[in-house]
């Protein structure tokens, strides 16, 4: 039986309590376990957590076991090495796959029905990693994908446009990573295309603007490690904006990590693209309309994780 108010964080770091924080201002859950191999650390965020009560609704938050899992209606997975300065995400591949071959095989044990929800590094490796190593349905193993680097996107071209993020509807798709792309072709503001908006605001230099603020988004990550060691907050709302999604069946198209099978012309590997997001986990895969150059980006940033697919699983 599914408990649709309780869920699961694996791994309490920086990004694991920071998720963990965030949903506790979501109020969509009742029940929160926290697990991590260090115990400790799980009780001391439970208990961090817990003494906000009072300024929240009411939730049971606890360092937790794999036998308290089997009810969750989501999973979070944030356990894993994080990058050091200069390393890419890429890198942590062979660290993480080795925690995930622990955890996975844990999850499967029990009879957990829910949703998977990958958010440590490298996300789209490890999504698969999971997909493979669970044999659950491939709708119920997604991970967090491009949902921030969308959001940064958003973000970046709002200061730029001096307008409202939540006006402005741009993807970031692809690798969660440094092969990922920006999809021009139909970022708009409220209907408006992107160059059209840029020149209401009086900005025409397109060429220039559209190379920096791309630039921006693909090493925001490195910037922000470098300049305190993690990045946490922006996933933990981005993660917590996907869990809300699925936890309300809201079937909000987000741009997380799952498995294409055939869409865009790619197949058997999880990258990120538009998605409906619902109670059912990666409902649907969307196919966008892309420019020739888009696809083309797309379909380069596929064959570089499917490099690394294939040293690894
Ligand atoms: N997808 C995304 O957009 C983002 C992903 N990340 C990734 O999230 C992951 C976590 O990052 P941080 O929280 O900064 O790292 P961290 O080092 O602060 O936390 C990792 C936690 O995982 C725990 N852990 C390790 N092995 C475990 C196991 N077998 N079972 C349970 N817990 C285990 C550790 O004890 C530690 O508490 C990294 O892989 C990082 O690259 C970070 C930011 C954004
Ligand atoms: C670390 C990471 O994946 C990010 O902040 O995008």
């Amino acid at each position: 039986m599914i408990n649709i108010r309780k869920a699961a964080i694996i791994g309490c770091g920086f990004v694991g309590a920071s998720t963990a924080f965030s949903l506790v201002h979501k109020g969509l859950f009742s029940e929160l376990v926290l697990i991590d191999a260090d115990q400790k650390k799980a009780e001391g965020e439970a208990m961090d957590l817990s003494h906000g009560r009072p300024f929240t609704s009411p939730m049971h938050i606890y360092a937790g076991s794999y036998d308290d899992i089997s009810d969750c209606a989501l999973i979070i997975i944030t356990a894993g090495a994080n990058q050091k300065p200069g390393e890419t995400r890429l890198d942590l591949v062979h660290k993480n796959i080795a925690i995930f071959k622990t955890i996975i095989p844990e999850i499967t044990k029990r009879d957990f029905e829910g949703i998977l929800l990958i958010v440590a590094n490298p996300v789209d490796i490890l999504t698969y990693a999971a997909l493979k190593l669970s044999g659950y349905p491939k709708e119920r193993v997604l991970g967090s994908g491009t949902v921030l680097d969308s959001a940064r996107f958003r973000y970046l071209l709002s200061e730029h446009l001096t307008v409202d993020s939540r006006s402005v509807h741009a993807y970031i798709i692809g690798e969660h990573g440094d092969s990922e792309l920006a999809v021009w072709s139909s970022s708009n503001v409220s209907g408006i295309s992107i160059n059209d908006f840029c020149e209401l605001r009086g900005h025409y230099d397109h060429e220039q603007a559209m190379n920096r603020i791309y630039h921006t988004v693909r090493d925001s990550a490195y910037e922000i490690i470098d300049r305190k060691g993690a990045t946490y907050y922006g996933v933990a709302m981005a993660v917590s904006r996907i869990a809300e999604s699925i936890i309300r069946n809201e079937h909000s198209v987000l741009p997380v990590s799952s498995l294409l099978n055939g869409e865009y012309g790619l197949r058997d590997l999880c990258i990120s693209v538009p998605t409906i997001v619902s109670g059912k986990g990666a409902e649907q895969v969307l196919e966008i309309p892309l420019s020739t150059d888009e696809l083309e980006k797309l379909k380069s940033s596929a064959t570089e994780l499917k490099e690394v697919l294939g040293s690894v699983i």
